[in-house]
């Protein structure tokens, strides 16, 4: 196994599987901790998606290492820990503390933080994320409603996170090739910095990151540190292909929202445009009783068999204040991701089979439910997000789609990327 990658939510592992995939590398995707039942042999690289981006950061040391060890026993050479190329976390949180443990256990004295996606808009200069043409702390992420991010600059938010020394090499370094950037390593390292913030404008850089940093035994990043590593490596595995359409079982279609992105909102008002019925989750009326996860399935198995019925509760950053003021931040997403993952259990026991989760934390609770543990990668919808299978529990295609990931009409355009089985040969 060239990578055996630990990442902090399931959106985010599947990001990376896409990247991997794509990139020739044959790529499963594992939910949770693996089992030592669990067959990873044959593949270059596999992504153990945990949901440890928002639990305390003990919790989510201890998970990350449980997955690291378990990816040392299935044979990885090199780990690499995924986090959000939008950097989300807290001051308490968790990428400096689970990077810590992670340089402990590889034995790193050296790793760097690189979470750019230049192809999602994600970009670094000069250690400050930029999302799009803004800074992260004037994106839409500043409203995140569990990981709020008001600093762009990155030393200083992972400054908070962690006592290692934290500095950065900027993109002009970069651009000098991939010995220059070696010599800044080295020179970073020997001044007692132990994790490097790196620069990313575009995929070249990243492929000069991979090749300069591909033998260090911990990485750190997005899912674009993914294409330089997976070049630098793809020499050492068999072609792998990527498919560019996905067999499905028989079966209906359903859409659930949990993410509060102004891209998802943005895909559920085309859905709803194009006429897809959709069904707003209340979470006042949950929390008083007036509406329940069964209720809402009800509906979704009484829409017509052939319609694709759209399940949100994603608010607007005023709405979602109002709400999490009143019930708490934490206590109103759990009750959200309760409702959303019983919503999909009753619709997997009812026949549907192709199921589309935006948001991550939501798609962590509802594959949890579903009995889901292991992925196979498909083709990708958009930058980020393939369709998936499911190799172990209920046989279902799923797309789990990172909040702010895909096009406006992604709700609408994903299904036809998918074929009956039977066409497959
Ligand atoms: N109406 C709502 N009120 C309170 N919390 C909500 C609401 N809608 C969604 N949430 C919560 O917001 C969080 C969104 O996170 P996530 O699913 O990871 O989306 P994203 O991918 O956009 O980060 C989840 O914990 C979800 O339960
Ligand atoms: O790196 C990214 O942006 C994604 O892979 C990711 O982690 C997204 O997380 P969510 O927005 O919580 O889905």
């Amino acid at each position: 196994m060239l990578i055996g990658a630990v990442a902090d939510d399931i959106t985010g592992a599947t990001d990376l599987c896409l990247m991997l995939s794509r990139s020739g590398l044959k790529t499963r995707q594992v939910i949770g901790l693996p089992g030592p039942q669990m067959d990873l042999s044959g593949a270059d690289a596999v992504v153990v998606a945990l949901k440890s981006r928002t639990i305390p950061a003990a919790d989510a040391v201890e998970m990350s290492l449980q997955a690291a060890k378990a990816l040392r026993a299935a044979g990885a050479q090199r780990l690499m820990f995924k986090y959000c190329s939008t950097f989300d976390s807290t001051d308490e949180g968790n990428i400096g503390p689970v990077t810590e443990a992670l340089m402990e256990f590889t034995g790193a004295t050296l790793t760097i933080a690189c979470p750019a996606f230049p192809a999602t808009g994600r970009t670094v200069y000069k250690g400050h994320l930029f999302v799009g043409d803004r800074l992260l702390s004037e994106s839409p992420l500043k409203d995140h409603p569990l990981t709020p991010m008001r600093d762009p600059d990155l030393v200083r938010v992972l400054g908070r996170q962690t006592a290692l020394k934290v500095g950065s090499i900027d993109v002009t370094t970069i651009r000098q090739g991939e010995a220059a950037l070696r010599k800044a390593l080295e020179a970073a390292r020997a001044a007692g910095t132990r994790i490097v913030v790196t620069d990313t404008i575009d995929e070249s850089d990243l492929m000069t990151l991979g090749a300069a940093c591909a033998e260090m035994p911990l990485i750190t990043g997005g899912s674009g540190i993914g294409l330089g590593l997976a070049a630098a490596l793809r020499d050492q595995s068999d072609a792998h292909s990527a498919p560019d359409r996905m067999p499905a079982p028989e079966g209906r279609c359903a859409i659930l929202a949990g993410s509060c992105s102004v891209a998802t909102r943005g895909q559920i008002a085309a859905a709803q445009a194009a006429g897809l019925p959709s069904r707003a989750l209340d979470v006042e009326a949950l929390t008083e009783g007036r509406q329940s996860a069964d209720e809402i399935a009800d509906w979704a198995i009484a829409q017509p068999a052939d319609s694709t019925p759209l399940i949100y509760s994603s608010a607007d950053p005023a709405q979602l204040s109002k709400i999490q003021s009143r019930l708490g931040r934490d206590a109103s997403g759990a009750l959200v991701e309760d409702t959303l993952a019983a919503v999909a259990e009753r619709l997997r026991d009812a026949g549907f089979t192709r199921m589309l989760i935006a948001g991550g934390e939501t798609s962590g609770a509802v594959t949890t439910a579903l009995g889901v543990r292991l992925l196979d990668i498909g083709p990708e919808i958009d930058p980020g997000v393939p369709w998936t299978m499911s190799l172990s529990g209920p046989r279902l295609a799923l797309a789990l789609k990172s909040g702010n990931f895909g096009a406006e009409d992604f709700f609408l355009k994903a299904w036809d990327l998918l074929e009956p089985e039977a066409e497959h040969v």
